[in-house]
């Protein structure tokens, strides 16, 4: 079986011209088949700021109304992804840009939850993603490069968590390949303190994460970051990580084990 890297970057990394660069410099380095997932919900957020769309989270979620969903189409979908293949193509690495809705690669169901109403936001079955079309891109070197975007089937398309999609695609093209997920973003990994980054944890079982949630060590859109990777472990997926953007090629950060 093949190795395949799954990485997903977080909103500060594609949101920042500098460590987006680095970044891709070092993904571009590493040996195909990879993956890209990426989010960019700090720049979302910026821009619904900006044209004065109230902006609403729950537990790292985006409650997602009409305008929302809009600028998340274009931000996600198009500024990011498109700055993100192209910056790619200029270190000669084959990316190509795909939404959840392009070959109906990510369907996904409108996210239904007891008390909140997410609004415009998927969830995804990892059964559901389009794994043939996947690898046959894999096969031919193409570097595919998912944004946090998907859709119903029905026409419509969804703001769904970048960790989620990760997690989810990973699940899926474990039958196929040995596969490593890792997050990245600007932490050096899970912190016991947020305030402080030398706290970061090198391993943090399900137990532990459950134990530190409750007291409220880990909170906001670190929780879907947790939840989805631990879901990633406990369906075989090979490792998973969650690591500074810097450390892609290192072994510096948390790993995850069950
Ligand atoms: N225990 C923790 N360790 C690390 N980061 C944490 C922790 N608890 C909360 N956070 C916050 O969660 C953020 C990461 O979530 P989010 O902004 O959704 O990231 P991303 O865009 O990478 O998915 C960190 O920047 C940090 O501020
Ligand atoms: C439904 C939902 O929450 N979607 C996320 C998608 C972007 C994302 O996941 O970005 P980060 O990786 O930067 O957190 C959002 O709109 O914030």
């Amino acid at each position: 079986m093949q190795t395949l890297h799954i990485i997903k970057i977080g909103g500060s990394i594609a949101n920042s011209d500098r460590r987006l660069t680095t970044f891709l410099k070092n993904f571009s380095g590493m040996d195909t088949p990879k993956i890209v997932v990426h989010g960019g919900g700090t720049a979302a957020t910026d821009l619904c700021n900006k044209l004065g769309i109230p902006v609403r989270m729950k537990e790292g979620r985006r409650i997602t109304d009409k305008p929302a969903l809009d600028v998340a189409v274009m931000v996600y979908a198009g500024l990011i992804n498109k700055t993100i293949v192209a910056k790619l193509q200029s270190l000669s690495c084959n990316a190509l840009g795909l939404s959840g809705a392009d070959l109906n690669m990510i369907p996904a169901q409108k996210r239904q939850h007891p008390r909140v109403d997410y609004g415009f936001v998927g969830d995804v079955q990892p059964e559901d993603i389009n794994t043939y079309f996947i690898r046959r891109l894999l096969d031919e070197q193409v570097v595919p490069v998912f944004p946090a975007i998907t859709h119903d089937g029905k026409g419509q398309l969804l703001n769904t968590n970048a960790d989620t999609i990760a997690s989810a695609l990973t699940i899926a093209l474990t039958k196929y390949y040995h596969t490593h997920l890792t997050y990245c973003f600007e932490k050096p990994g899970v912190l016991l303190d947020v305030e402080d980054d030398d706290s970061w944890i090198r391993q943090i079982d399900r137990e532990k994460y459950d134990r530190l949630k409750d007291q409220g060590v880990i909170n906001e859109g670190m929780i879907p970051k947790l939840d989805t990777a631990f879901e990633a472990l406990r369906r075989e997926v090979n490792s998973v990580h969650i690591k500074h953007v810097d450390n892609l090629l290192n072994d510096k950060g948390t790993e995850l084990t069950l």
